[in-house]
């Protein structure tokens, strides 16, 4: 049996006349690979924002390990994002005057000292293949690299939950291939569930369950652990 990590009730969001996401029920089961597909303008983005709790949904609620989540506490969203979930974006976002191991300990900082940070940082940048390039700055490294910095920070903290919004969508197909390749790998190695949106069939393909939204809404479900 599968623990439940994150489950979403009855999410709604809307943006002036447009309802984003309609009534979205989903969950997300401990170290489980799962792919939130859809055409561009399904949703997918707003339902991942929500997911983060970057985002508040107008309706519904999610409760992550069995707790609800505080929608009108800020600071206990951000507590609970730093603790528990890493996020990776199509545009990497790196700080350009960062070396890669700084831009990878960045999470850390606010919590430990700069030196445990590091360390912690140059451990992910190992496990992401990239222990060769820590003193690189983002403009140094091609885009698969650098993105490769950015999944090592999501994962800097050890979260159970990480959150990848079209990771692969700026990268060439084989280097894409290669970084899906390295999620589904840091999932089986780290079990820390992974939530990745895309708009291509393809790279849902390398997840273990799929959902597929259209219009806000969840079109179907498949795949293991439905
Ligand atoms: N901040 C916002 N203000 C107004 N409308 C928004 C906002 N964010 C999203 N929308 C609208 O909500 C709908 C869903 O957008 P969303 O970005 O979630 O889709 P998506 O599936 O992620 O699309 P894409 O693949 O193109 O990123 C779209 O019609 C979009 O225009």
């Amino acid at each position: 049996m599968s623990t439940e990590l994150l489950r979403a009730t009855g999410l709604r969001k809307r943006f002036g006349g447009v309802v984003a996401v309609d009534s979205i029920d989903l969950h997300i089961n401990e170290a489980e690979f799962v792919a939130i597909v859809g055409r561009s303008g399904s949703g997918k983005s707003t339902l991942l924002n929500l997911i983060a709790g970057l985002d508040l949904p107008d309706e519904g609620e999610i409760r992550f390990a069995g707790e609800l989540l505080r929608a009108n506490d800020e600071d206990a969203l951000a507590d609970w994002r730093a603790e528990h979930v890493g996020l990776v974006f199509q545009a990497f976002h790196l700080i350009p005057t960062l070396s890669a191991l700084d831009n990878a300990a960045v999470p850390l900082l606010p919590r430990r000292s700069t030196e445990a940070a590091r360390a912690a940082a140059r451990e992910r940048l190992d496990q992401v293949g990239l222990g060769n390039r820590v003193t690189h700055r983002p403009a140094q490294l091609s885009g698969g690299e650098q993105q490769r910095v950015a999944i090592a920070r999501a994962l800097v903290g050890n979260p159970k939950l990480l959150l990848a919004d079209e990771p692969t969508g700026n990268l060439d197909t084989k280097t894409g291939k290669e970084i899906l390749d390295l999620f589904a790998r840091l999932r089986a190695d780290t079990g820390t569930a992974t939530v990745l949106i895309t708009h291509d069939e393809n790279v849902a393909a390398a997840a273990d369950r799929r959902i597929s939204i259209q219009d806000g809404k969840v079109l179907a479900e498949a795949g293991e652990g439905k």
